[in-house]
């Protein structure tokens, strides 16, 4: 357990887009939790993303990848855009952000649907549906087919694009392990998600995740395949607790329970390795259509700062006045536009932000 004066570094990339907004509302609460707790913080602002582009030539410059490893965690907003969507492929927002969760070995991407029950009337389901609902997505984060070779070539039927798919077993068993751990600490059910009737890696998915699962007799685990899993998201998505899958099919499902929560910009997840190093970021991108208005939702950069005080720093008390306050403010039913019924009355990002700070509390 952490000691409480003891300083953790946090390395915070702001990014594009959205990103830099709702990163300084994330500030604002570790600075209200260092006067409210006594912890000690020490940030360091780094390039990433689009705008490292722009500067230094590349997304993931290597001081920003130095800062990252010299420290406790990582807090990230969000990279990409228009701007940069033409680039070549080295010069992608996108490969900066595969890049730095490969390079700092962030394997395990957890994605947490908080259903807040003032919001069930946000969301695209109705209340009864999501009764009981509260899951999460635990992501494969660097393997894949984001990671397979890919590549272009030319054929008598013009050009053709490939993208490969590879999963080792010491992949899947080290993501299966975390799930099953995760699992432990919840109901103890786990749903491994996979499309083991089409592709061979699910098939070694699959066989790897029922080979571990003899580790964990008190876990109850069943496989559904990918496709009928987006369906039964919402159709009864409290029937799920941990869902572990690889990483795209993560990628999309993850989105796709956020709208359980109301919106994307509710969604906060974590990503961890072997240790307690983490990277902490809400799920959305960089929102292009809203970004510099100040609408943009903070929350789920907020939760991703109670998910770090969680998962890397063991400071509960901190994470829970962080929900706490984030539930009050809801319930007293203050609102961001995307998760507002009556549009009319939603307030700013630096709004929400400043509500929570004021309702944290010991
Ligand atoms: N981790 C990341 O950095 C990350 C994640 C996803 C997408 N991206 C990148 O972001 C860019 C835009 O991608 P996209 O439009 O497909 O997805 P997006 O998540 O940025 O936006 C999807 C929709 O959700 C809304 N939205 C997202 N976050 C919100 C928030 N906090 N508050 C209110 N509304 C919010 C947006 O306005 C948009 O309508 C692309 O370049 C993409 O590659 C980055
Ligand atoms: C931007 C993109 C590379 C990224 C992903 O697919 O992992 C994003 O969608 C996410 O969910 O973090
Ligand atoms: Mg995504």
């Amino acid at each position: 357990m952490s000691e409480v004066n003891e300083v953790k570094k946090i390395a915070v990339i702001a990014g594009d887009g959205i990103g830099p907004e709702v990163v300084a509302e994330a500030e604002k609460v570790l600075k209200r939790t260092e006067e409210l707790f006594g912890h000690k913080f020490e940030t360091e602002h780094a390039l990433f993303g689009g705008i490292a582009i722009d500067e230094r030539g590349t997304p993931l410059p290597d001081d920003t990848l130095a800062i990252c490893k010299a420290s406790d965690a990582v807090l990230l907003g969000a990279v990409g855009g228009p701007k940069w969507d033409n680039n070549s492929k080295e010069l992608r927002p996108e490969t900066g952000l595969l890049g730095i969760r490969k390079a700092l070995g962030l394997f395990s991407n957890i994605r947490p649907a908080v259903i807040f029950d003032c919001l069930k009337e946000a969301s695209t389901l109705k209340p009864e549906v999501l009764e009981g609902t509260d899951l999460i997505v635990v992501r494969e984060l660097t393997g894949g087919i984001y990671f397979g070779e890919k590549f272009r070539r030319e054929t008598e039927n013009g050009q053709e694009a490939v993208d490969t798919c590879v999963y080792n077993v010491s992949e899947i068993e080290r993501i299966a392990r975390q799930a099953f751990e995760i699992a432990l600490t919840r109901s103890k059910k786990l749903t491994s998600v996979d499309k083991a009737n089409v592709l061979e890696t699910s098939r070694l998915w699959r066989e790897t995740v029922i080979r571990i699962s003899a580790d964990y007799p008190d876990v109850e685990l069943d496989h559904v395949l990918v496709d009928n899993c987006a369906m039964q998201l919402l159709r009864r998505p409290s029937s799920f607790d941990v869902i572990v899958t690889e990483n795209m099919f993560g990628d999309i499902l993850s989105d796709e329970a956020a709208m359980l929560t109301g919106s994307i910009g509710m969604l906060s997840s974590a990503s961890l390795g072997e240790g307690s190093f983490g990277l902490y970021e809400p799920v959305h991108g960089s929102a292009p259509d809203i970004a510099g208005q100040g609408i943009s939702n903070p929350i789920a950069t907020i939760l991703s700062v109670a998910l770090m005080f969680r998962l890397t720093f063991g400071y509960h008390e901190a994470a829970a006045s962080i929900e706490r306050a984030v539930k009050n403010v809801l319930d007293a039913g203050h609102r961001t536009g995307d998760i507002a019924v009556d549009k009319s009355s939603a307030i700013g990002t630096t709004a929400m932000g400043d509500l929570i700070v004021a309702a944290m509390s010991k």
